[in-house]
């Protein structure tokens, strides 16, 4: 029998400090190797979202199931990718790849082989002795995503990992997660406040509306890759969301002077 690799089910979260909930009745299921991107408005609950599938927090109510197993904690079958790059600065690019399988019961020359693919398929290989603060912003950020394919994950997990660089940094980094997804068939989830970057790398785009985060509609980009940014089917994309965002948003309070 098969099941999607991610299966959310009537997923609902309050805070302990909170009056309302942050996420009601969320449902989803998400197959092997697909990219989704999350957009929704600032506070809907993305994060908390990505972060419950990651195990790093509990549902309130409702359940999430990975490879059809119950999530309770985080686990190496996903990682979470930050926009700070979460690198530490006193270790090398080699080094910072390394650290991700301290625990693992890899084989000293297992783990050098990963961390050198890892390197190799974000292109930088031959930065393996440079520290950190050497790097630019976009390399930093490659380093990250080679410390967490160095891993192996069957998930990625994404919370807006390109927001703090340059717009050609973003398209190379876009281009290398479409590459990377291609050649390791990984599942890859992202949380986006760009429309274009969701338009680029989903396979599917899931709009969360607030008050609480609800699902308010998935959209499934039928465009083939490599994707063209200024073409007229990817235009039409951006339309369709940006008209679908003025319908989330709650509408204007209409006040009537007579
Ligand atoms: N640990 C927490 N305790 C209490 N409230 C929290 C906690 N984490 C998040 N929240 C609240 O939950 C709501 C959703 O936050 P979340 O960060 O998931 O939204 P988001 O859609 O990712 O927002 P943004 O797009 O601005 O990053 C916010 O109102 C936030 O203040």
């Amino acid at each position: 029998m098969t099941y999607p690799v991610i299966h959310v089910d009537a997923l609902h979260k309050q805070f302990p400090t909170a009056t309302k909930p942050v996420l009601s009745n969320i449902s989803l299921s998400i197959e092997h190797g697909e990219i989704v991107a999350f957009l929704g408005k600032s506070g809907c609950g993305k994060t908390t979202l990505l972060n419950m599938i990651g195990g790093f927090e509990a549902p309130t109510a409702g359940r999430i199931l990975l490879d059809n197993e119950i999530v309770t904690k985080p686990s190496k079958k996903s990682i979470m990718l930050l926009q700070n790059y979460g690198l530490l600065p006193w270790r090398t690019v080699y080094s910072n790849v390394l650290f991700s399988l301290e625990n693992s019961p890899l084989s000293k020359e297992q783990r050098h082989e990963r961390v050198i693919n890892g390197l190799t398929l974000v292109g930088l290989e031959d930065r393996a002795n440079a520290m950190p603060n050497e790097l630019s912003g976009g390399m930093q950020q490659r380093v990250a995503i080679a410390r967490a394919l160095a891993i192996e994950p069957e998930i990625i997990l994404m919370d807006e990992p390109f927001a703090a660089l340059d717009t050609f940094t973003r398209y190379f980094l876009q281009d290398e997660i479409v590459r990377i997804n291609t050649q390791k068939r990984m599942t890859i989830l992202l949380v986006t406040h760009d429309i274009d970057e969701a338009i680029y790398l989903a396979d599917r785009i899931v709009i969360l509306a607030p008050n609480p985060g609800r699902i308010y509609k998935e959209i499934t980009i039928q465009l083939p890759r490599q994707r063209d940014r200024a073409s007229q089917d990817f235009q039409h994309y951006r339309e369709l969301i940006f008209k679908e965002f003025q319908l989330s948003h709650e509408p204007p309070a209409i006040e009537y002077n007579i």
